[in-house]
């Protein structure tokens, strides 16, 4: 075996929609998981990914189902990861290790590092790649090729353990990064929980729109379609990431404010160079990057 040979015998998936599943998918695609158990609350959810190929055997009990694995993958809303890791840590295997997806990092580590025990690792992890879709039929073995994966290790997480999980990912095809949670709950409040907000809060704003006695969003072309995409995600998947990233969104969302006012200004006062710069700026900033 060589040293970048991911092999997985036993796999746990808790939650298996988008995140969880696609992962199931990508390591099977690999051939580098031999049984996946789907673990999770809704039975059609999981019947559906029992059917699609994602999983090979599931059920409702977390600790039943999570007990003889090797690798135990929590793919819930971030809310939920606590209370699952609480549930299954006191029965999991010696030398099971537990990695997560969560979109915010500092509170899950603070919520499940307290739970470990000796013999059971924790290896804090979020793919960077997603998409507005969820579900078990959401799911597909491609999400994490050329996308990054960001891992937080804290000065408790064994270093077997994150090699393991770094493996895992290279394996399912992303690139890996390692960086501490506070840095990235920061980037991640800026990069992507800033335009989920905006996002949801501008097709709040046209919705509510009502000069008209018409739905207006139905005249919506390419850029409102490309804007609010987002929109469309998983409003408990959102709400969990705006409670348990507050500082660092907050930090953005008034970041955002005092650009949207001085737009606002330049709009009002008409000034035109203004306009042209700060959209200038805008664009040069974009086209360098994506
Ligand atoms: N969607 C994205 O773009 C994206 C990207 C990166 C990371 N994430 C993170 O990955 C996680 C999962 O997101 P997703 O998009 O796959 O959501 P999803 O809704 O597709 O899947 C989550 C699954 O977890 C199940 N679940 C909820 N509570 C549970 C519990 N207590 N026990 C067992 N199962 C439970 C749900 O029934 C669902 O099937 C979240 O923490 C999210 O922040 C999402
Ligand atoms: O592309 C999308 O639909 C996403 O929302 C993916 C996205 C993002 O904001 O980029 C969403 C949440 C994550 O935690 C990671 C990725």
């Amino acid at each position: 075996m060589t040293k970048d040979t991911f092999y997985i015998p036993r796999l746990a998936i808790v939650g298996v929609g988008l995140i969880g599943g696609s992962l199931a998918l990508a390591l099977r695609e690999a051939g580098a998981v031999g049984e996946v158990i789907g673990i999770g609350r809704g039975l059609a959810n999981l019947e559906k990914a029992l059917e699609l190929g994602i999983v090979d055997r599931i059920t409702q009990d977390a600790v039943a189902g999570t007990r003889e694995a090797d690798l135990v993958f929590l793919a819930t809303p971030v809310c939920k990861l606590g209370e699952v890791a609480a549930a299954i840590i006191p029965h999991l295997k010696r030398g099971a290790v537990i990695t997560d997806g969560g979109s915010v990092k500092a509170q899950v580590i603070a919520a499940i590092e307290p739970l470990l025990r000796p013999g059971v690792s924790f290896v804090p992890g979020h793919p960077i790649a997603g998409t507005e879709k969820s579900g078990a039929e959401a799911a597909f073995a491609t999400l994490y090729h050329h996308r990054r994966c960001i891992l937080t290790p804290t000065q408790n997480t064994e270093s077997d353990a994150l090699e393991m999980v770094e493996r895992m990912w290279r394996t399912a095809g992303s690139e890996v990064v390692v960086m501490d949670a506070e840095k990235h709950d920061r980037i991640l409040a800026a990069i992507s929980h800033l335009p989920h907000m905006v996002a949801y809060s501008l097709v709040n704003a046209v919705g509510s729109y009502d000069r008209y006695e018409e739905n207006i969003l139905e005249y919506s072309a390419g850029g409102f379609r490309d804007f609010t995409r987002i929109a469309s995600s998983d409003p408990s998947m959102w709400r969990d990431i705006a409670l348990t990233n507050r500082a660092a969104l907050l930090e953005m969302m008034e970041r955002f404010e005092h650009f949207l006012a001085e737009l606002k200004e330049d709009v009002r006062s008409g000034e035109g160079e203004r306009l042209y710069e700060f959209f200038q700026r805008s664009k040069e900033l974009r086209d360098n990057i994506l």
